[in-house]
């Protein structure tokens, strides 16, 4: 995802990565909810969930190059006054860690990364540069990879740093109508065992979209929220820009 280009000056690289979208709106989800970010969607992901509405992103040729001087131009011609964060998003943005490393080194605006969690190395060169992150636990049913075991120990691992370096994060878990309580639960009691201090963390239940999908299966919402509650503490949340019909 990375290309090298010229040596500069300063002996080190300039790089170049695509991006799909640069947009300002609302944070339609999890924890920052309501806040104005401007969003910048990378390209290229490394699991295919079977809900994803962002497929387009995932083909790593879509959208354009930018560079880092560039994507700050965009983005500052993209602030308001209410402006909160930057999201970084895609796709999946730790493809990119090396270029919001050097972005956020340069332009330290406060960022939101939206991850899988699949790639805790990654996550590691950001966690000096991000104040907020979104971990995305994917299910077995949302068939993201052909093994989900290992997924969800680099997943663990990226919680473990997460709580071990003191950032605002939270995990979420996409739920569909035919999730289980009991898929709900061992995936919380599993996070819940891993980590020492479950105050540390909480889990934001997002039901698939679109919503039109839960219409006489709400009550699921519910008996999920519950049995997740017995583990960790819980919020349930829908993609709200979707209801406002925001970008
Ligand atoms: C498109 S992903 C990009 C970031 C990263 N790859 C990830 O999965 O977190 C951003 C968020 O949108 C969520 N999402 C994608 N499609 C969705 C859908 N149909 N309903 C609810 N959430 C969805 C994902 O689960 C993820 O939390
Ligand atoms: N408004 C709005 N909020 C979002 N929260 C997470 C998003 C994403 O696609 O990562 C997203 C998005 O695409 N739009
Ligand atoms: S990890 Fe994120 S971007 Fe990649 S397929 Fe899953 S939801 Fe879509
Ligand atoms: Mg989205």
């Amino acid at each position: 995802m990375l290309i090298p280009l010229k040596k500069p000056s300063n002996g080190g690289f300039e790089i170049k990565t695509r991006i799909s979208e640069i947009f300002s709106s609302i944070q339609g989800e999890g924890k920052l909810l309501g806040r104005r970010q401007v969003f910048v969607r990378f390209t290229g992901c490394n699991l295919n969930c079977n809900y994803c509405d962002t497929s387009l992103s995932r083909d790593p040729g879509y959208g354009e190059e930018f560079d880092i001087d560039a994507l700050y131009e965009k983005i500052n011609e993209l602030i308001t006054p209410d402006f909160h964060s930057i999201s970084f998003t895609g796709g999946e943005p730790l493809l990119h860690a090396d270029f919001i490393k050097e972005f956020l080194e340069k332009y330290p605006l406060p960022a939101l990364l939206e991850t899988n969690g699949s790639l805790p190395d990654e996550m590691a060169k950001l966690t000096e540069l991000v104040q907020y992150v979104s971990m995305d636990v994917k299910l077995p049913e949302h068939e993201a990879v052909s093994d989900w075991d290992d997924l969800m120990n680099q997943e663990i691992k990226s919680i473990k740093l997460l709580i071990k370096k003191g950032i605002n994060s939270y995990c979420k878990l996409v739920v569909q109508p035919s999730t289980t309580t009991d898929t709900v639960a061992c995936i919380a009691a599993r996070i819940r065992d891993e980590i020492q201090d479950t105050s540390k963390i909480s889990l934001v239940v997002q039901p698939v979209s679109p919503l039109e999908l839960w219409a006489g299966k709400t009550h699921k919402l519910l008996e999920i929220s519950e049995k997740a509650g017995e583990y960790l503490d819980v919020l349930t949340i829908p993609q709200v820009h979707k209801l406002l019909n925001l970008r």
